[in-house]
């Protein structure tokens, strides 16, 4: 039997202690970046590839090196870098029913029928037949089509059909992390299905890997973290799948950056898709998106205009919809459901915007309705009363609500938005929302939760009468904002010069270079440039540590890569994203000087990292050293993954004698997760004054965008409210649901994200700044003079008074200061910018 012996070590404790957590929640965050695929350790990693799940004898690795030379000064090293494994894709999967010369597609046959009656229907619902028969004809779609309108069958089908042909395998990308499992379990019993997402245990994920590659499962549902992550590890590090029939992007909206949802990672699982797996035709599936979110999805999908299947987005006519402003919106949410109208409905969610307030009014719902509320209609009541949820709370309680409303177990959700995606209870009978929701697009989708069995359903909405809900929101829309300055601090780390081109180029040609040349080069391309005596750069990898840059931007880690997605979405194509990477090589060799350089003879990356240090860096004694392998990979144009790999083999060396490899003492870690990215470094000045204007550009757009759709949300929906809910409480007013319905598919019909916010007088819901100049003055030199040691910025100080949380400037230590934070929420955050800049500019002198 092979044993592991270790050597339990004193416990930590004080400083050492903390840094220990420290450590552990960034590598579960690395953890998370990556998919949930666990960083190799020292424990429980393979001695010779430092990869996981087997031993050293069983390693697939070629054993390549020889003994190792004893120590010696020489540290010339042939350099030859191991050839990346190329990653072999899958064959692609032909079309069913090829289409027809034209690119027409076949009369539906028979046996798409009888797949339908096995997954348990009799006909096809409108927008169905039409988009399972272009995926079996394999033509790339988009559907967008209404919640509950049965857009899952659109890839159950084509699965099921495909899978019956050939052993193959339909891959469904959902962010939907918490109902992923419910989702394979919910899936007809014809279709076997598995999921991988970052929530599972490593055995978990292995054994459903397992039953993916042995061709037992028809579909895969992955978290796009998930499928990024695996394709960010080393070469080849993908696993073998069977071939892919087609993708399907659930929720395909958060591909948009004009969507109301966009998620950074979604936009790479297009490429990992294409790229690592060969997929070929796309499925884009979503319920919410104006013309200018599809157009934006249909293209990143690679889907032809006319393969957009659009229909109008309607509120079904079994939901009721209704809108007031209340003055205490608490105690008419009360009276609502003590109403005859809504007594008897047993299985009702309350949006909130904020967390805080789901608790505190499902508290306030257990109290004044535990006794109010008669038994249901049928003489059952559910156990519990009201609930709160929130993706604050921990998975197993949020699992334990989830359960419980979906058994009817529990009668009121009083949730945020985390709760309901992908939620397919039948009989939800009402839908409430305290407060302005975010956008149309998620009213629409949390509206949409209600009635699905065509039963009654019945929504209000309670606005705040004095706008207080839009101040709330306009906070998280100024949040993800940023200055120039963050920008180009951004852009310069992004592009720092290089110094491998040969050929400068005269000034007066700067401009001229700057319109013509593509900046991401093919070899060919740069071969041709050269020949003309334009040299150009083929660009590095570099990596950004995510910590520090977050710190030195004051913007959250999404915020920054939203940015340099913009940046690989340019039609220049500034540069290109690649996976999250630990940067830092840490290196502790007990042997010092001679048993590095020992060791430099069979790994080039140390031999070339040890070349390049300055003589006097070179001590002797016991060696610690931390360094970049990503520009140190670089400078050597190897890939990362090779030189990560090389370094790691620094640890063992194999006897000469038994094979059998043997501990060098020397410790190889790699610390500080950073953005992985492949840009130029030899961008002149105006380039670079392009990029800053294009990327601030887009910033400050999509902050005024935002405001402008927020204003619009909120006019439309004072447009047609109540002044309270008195007359909600007896019957539905149709006329008054019609109203609001034909609103809100307008606007999903109109064209554009809508107008600029104009700077011309105070939003809803504020105060004009003149009243109040002095004042703010004042309190703007309060917090100067308050934190003396702080280099305040106006939009800092702006945050603080809006109580907006930043890394520089957390709301657990500002927040805790009533002096100042959230004091000015009811006047217009540029405006407080503008005055807190001068004030600066004054208090600096
Ligand atoms: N052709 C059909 N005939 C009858 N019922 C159907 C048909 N297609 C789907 N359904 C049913 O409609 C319900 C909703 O389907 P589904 O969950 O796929 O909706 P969806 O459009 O994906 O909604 P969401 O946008 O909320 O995810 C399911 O219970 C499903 O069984």
């Amino acid at each position: 039997m092979k044993q592991k012996r270790y050597v339990r070590g004193p416990a930590l404790r004080g400083r050492l202690l903390r840094k220990q957590m420290w450590k552990q929640k960034w590598q579960k965050k690395g953890e998370h970046f990556v998919g949930g695929r666990p960083r190799a350790t020292l424990k429980n990693s393979c001695f010779r590839c430092g990869q996981l799940g087997h031993w050293s004898s069983q390693c697939p690795q070629p054993v390549s090196e020889k003994d190792p030379e004893p120590a010696g000064p020489e540290l010339l090293v042939t350099v030859e870098q191991p050839g990346p494994r190329v990653p072999c894709l899958p064959p692609t999967v032909p079309p069913l029913y090829p289409p027809g010369p034209s690119g027409q597609v076949a009369e539906t046959p028979a046996e798409v029928f009888q797949a339908l009656e096995q997954l348990g229907h009799r006909a096809f619902r409108p927008g169905q037949e039409r988009a399972v028969m272009r995926i079996l004809s394999g033509i790339s779609t988009l559907l967008v089509s209404p919640t509950g309108a049965g857009k899952s069958l659109c890839y159950q089908l084509p699965a099921l059909l495909y899978a019956r042909r050939s052993p193959c395998l339909t891959l469904v990308i959902s962010p939907l992390l918490s109902l992923m499992d419910d989702q394979v379990s919910g899936l007809p019993p014809c279709l076997k299905a598995a999921c991988i997402h970052s929530g599972m245990t490593r055995k978990e994920r292995d054994s459903a890997l397992k039953k993916v590659q042995a061709a037992q499962v028809h579909v895969l549902m992955l978290s796009p973290e998930a499928l990024v992550g695996a394709a960010a590890g080393t070469p080849g590090s993908l696993p073998q799948l069977p071939p892919v029939a087609f993708a399907c992007v659930d929720e395909a909206h958060c591909l948009s950056q004009w969507s109301h949802n966009f998620r950074p990672c979604y936009l790479r699982v297009c490429k990992v898709l294409r790229e690592h797996m060969g997929v070929r035709c796309f499925l884009g599936l979503t319920a919410t998106a104006t013309h200018s979110t599809s157009r934006d999805m249909a293209q990143h999908l690679g889907v032809a205009e006319e393969h957009v299947l659009r229909g109008p987005v309607t509120i079904p006519t079994n939901l009721y919809l209704s809108v007031s402003t209340d003055r205490n919106p608490d105690q008419a949410l009360v009276t609502l459901l003590q109403s005859d109208r809504f007594r008897d409905l047993n299985s009702v969610i309350v949006y909130c915007n904020r967390r805080e307030d789901t608790e505190r009014i499902a508290a306030l719902l257990r109290t004044c309705l535990c006794e109010a509320w008669d038994l249901g209609p049928r003489g059952e009541a559910p156990e519990a009363v009201a609930e709160a949820y929130h993706a604050g709370m921990c998975a197993r309680e949020r699992r334990r609500v989830q359960q419980a409303f979906m058994e009817g177990r529990l009668r009121v959700v009083v949730a945020t938005v985390a709760f309901g995606m992908g939620l397919d209870r039948p009989d939800v009978r009402a839908v409430l929302h305290l407060g302005l929701p975010p956008s149309f697009e998620s009213y629409v989708q949390a509206v949409g939760r209600a009635g699905r069995d065509g039963q009654p359903a019945h929504c209000h909405l309670f606005l705040q009468p004095q706008g207080q809900d839009l101040q709330e929101l306009r906070r998280h829309v100024h949040a993800e904002a940023s200055d120039f300055l963050a920008v180009k601090k951004l852009v310069q780390c992004s592009f720092p010069p290089c110094t491998c081109t040969h050929a400068q180029q005269p000034p007066e040609q700067e401009g001229a270079k700057s319109q013509e040349r593509p900046v991401t080069v093919s070899p060919s391309e740069a071969e041709q440039a050269s020949n003309k005596g334009l040299a150009q750069c083929l660009g590095h990898e570099r990596a950004l540590p995510v910590q520090p840059l977050v710190q030195a931007l004051d913007m959250p880690e999404e915020a920054i890569e939203t940015l340099l997605c913009y940046l690989e979405l340019h039609p220049r194509r500034w540069l290109e994203l690649l996976a999250p990477t630990y940067a830092y090589c840490h290196l502790r060799c007990p042997g010092g000087l001679p048993q590095l350089q020992a060791l430099a003879r069979r790994c080039p990356p140390l031999a070339v990292w040890l070349a390049q240090q300055p003589q006097e860096n070179i001590g002797e004694g016991s060696y610690s050293v931390e360094f970049d392998v990503v520009k140190l990979a670089d400078s050597m144009g190897w890939k990362l993954a090779p030189a990560k790999q090389a370094l790691r083999q620094l640890q063992w060396y194999p006897e000469p004698s038994t094979g059998a490899h043997r501990d060098t003492g020397v410790l190889v870690e790699f610390r500080e997760l950073a953005f992985c990215l492949h840009s130029p470094g030899d961008l002149t000045a105006h380039e670079k004054d392009q990029i800053c204007d294009f990327l601030y550009e887009r910033v400050q757009t999509r902050e005024q965008e935002a405001l402008a759709r927020l204003r619009r949300t909120f006019q439309a929906f004072h447009s047609v409210a109540f002044p309270s809910c008195g007359p909600c409480l007896e019957q539905p007013d149709e006329e008054h649901s019609a109203r609001l319905k034909a609103l809100l598919s307008g606007y999903f019909e109109e064209e554009g994200p809508g107008g600029m916010e104009d700077e011309q007088g105070p939003e809803p819901g504020q105060a004009r700044i003149q009243d109040w100049e002095d004042q703010i003055r004042q309190d703007i030199r309060h917090l100067l003079s308050s934190w003396p040691d702080q280099q305040f910025s106006g939009r800092a100080v702006a945050r603080i008074f809006h109580g907006i949380g930043s890394p520089c400037y957390p709301a657990q230590v500002y927040g805790r200061d009533r002096r100042f934070w959230r004091k000015h929420l009811h006047l217009s955050f540029r405006a407080l910018m503008r005055l807190a800049t001068e004030e600066i500019l004054l208090w600096g002198h």
